[in-house]
């Protein structure tokens, strides 16, 4: 399972292109970020896609027409990464009907304690939305019972503490989180933060995680591309050779 935020830092035509050639080179899941001025977690990378993307006047109007057209031609179920107060704003029924309206698959929304996903569960459930929940290194054991029991789809198991961004190497850490969860879940588990190489997908791999997250890193790589062109051919490249090292 591999999924992308890739997509914050294009215009709406070549994140159209994107989402089409993400479902035919081996990524499992895409997860499409809402750029938002009032980031939690995002990285420096992360961050100026959004700022990038906002700039060029992406709303989330512009993200829906855009998808009721792609969805059809993906072959990947897509995750939409959003803060809550975009949701919140749309009224959570409404944004959760018309997102399930044009083929979202499942929602990952970092900034909603557990204490407070009942009424967005509800709707999630109503609108048959999986709810992705997440849970970090210093959540402590019990709340990460609550969290993986309450999950959706996958439990997103965030690395390292800090913000999003590729990093050197993966903390062996994640070795101990992934075996706590296991013991605690069958449901599928993803690790993301951090995940830049095809080394760290065979380690993680090797530690039992079910998928991995990749975001900085190819939002990264298309930033600085020569041309949207450029930087898809890279992405689909990249994306093959991270696939690759899964077992
Ligand atoms: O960028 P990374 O280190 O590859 O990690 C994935 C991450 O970008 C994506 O899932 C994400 C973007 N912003 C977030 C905020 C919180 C949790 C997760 C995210």
């Amino acid at each position: 399972m591999t999924s992308l935020t890739a997509t914050r830092s294009l215009g709406i035509g070549e994140t159209f292109s994107n989402l089409k050639k993400q479902g035919k080179v081996g990524c499992d899941i895409i997860e499409l970020g809402i750029p938002y001025s009032d980031p939690l977690a995002d990285g420096p990378v992360i961050q100026a896609a959004a700022t990038r993307s906002l700039a060029r006047g992406t709303n989330f109007e512009a993200i829906t027409s855009m998808l009721k057209e792609v969805v059809p031609l993906v072959s990947c179920p897509i995750a939409l990464f959003t803060y809550y107060n975009p949701i919140l704003k749309r009224g959570i029924g409404k944004f959760m009907s018309t997102v399930k309206d044009i083929g979202v698959h499942g929602l990952v929304v970092p900034d909603v304690p557990l204490e407070e996903t009942g009424v967005l569960r509800k709707e999630a459930v109503k609108n048959k939305l999986e709810l992705v929940l997440l849970t970090t290194p210093t959540t402590p054991t019990e709340r990460m019972k609550a969290i993986v029991e309450a999950a959706d789809g996958f439990v997103y198991l965030v690395s390292s503490v800090g913000v999003t961004g590729a990093r050197a190497s993966i903390s062996d850490r994640v070795q101990t989180l992934l075996r706590d969860i296991k013991e605690s879940t069958t449901k599928p588990v993803a690790v993301g933060f951090g995940i830049s190489k095809p080394e760290h997908v065979k380690q993680v791999a090797a530690w039992g995680a079910d998928g991995v997250i990749v975001g900085s890193a190819m939002v990264k790589l298309l930033g600085e591309a020569k041309s949207p062109e450029e930087g898809l051919k890279e992405l689909e490249s990249f994306t093959k050779s991270l696939k690759a090292a899964l077992p």
